[in-house]
């Protein structure tokens, strides 16, 4: 058996495209379903194309609701400094900034949680990190 994908129901297609970018994704794979009225929308990291985030636009308005037993995604990186430096500057909110030098949790502009992990050892503290505050819930 092979991973393949999680799916999350989206409600804005290029906000939810340029979220997943901004963590360093790209787009593998675009399938329109007009028949469906829906678009599958699905991205992976470079490098990682197999473990991949299948969006699901449903062309209809939906209201998404509940979904909090649904936990997160998680991503290595290779320096979650930098990453979380990228993700603030594309206005993205650190909600559980890596004081620890290890991890952090951002969310998708539906409220997906995305778990962030340092790849190999920790980094040592560093500002304005080490003295950041949680942001609202992940
Ligand atoms: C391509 C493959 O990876 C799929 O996941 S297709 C599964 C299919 N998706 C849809 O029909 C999308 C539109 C639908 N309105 C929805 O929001 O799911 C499907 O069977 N989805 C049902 C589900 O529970 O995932
Ligand atoms: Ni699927």
């Amino acid at each position: 058996m092979k991973y393949l994908h999680t799916m999350v129901r989206v409600t804005d297609l290029d906000r939810s495209i340029a979220f997943y970018e901004a963590l360093g994704l790209e787009v593998v794979r675009r399938k329109e379903v007009p028949e469906g009225r829906f678009t599958l929308i699905f991205m992976a990291a470079p490098g990682d194309e197999a473990a991949q985030i299948e969006l699901t636009h449903n062309w209809d308005t939906e209201e998404y609701e509940g979904g909090r037993n649904f936990g997160h995604v998680a991503y290595a990186v290779d320096d979650i400094y930098a990453k979380c430096q990228k993700l603030m500057d594309a206005g993205i909110t650190i909600n559980r900034p890596p004081r620890d030098g290890f991890m952090a949790f951002v969310r998708s502009p539906d409220g997906i949680s995305v778990e962030l992990l340092q790849s190999g050892e920790r980094l040592p503290p560093r500002e304005p990190w080490a003295s950041m505050e949680n942001i609202g819930s992940w």
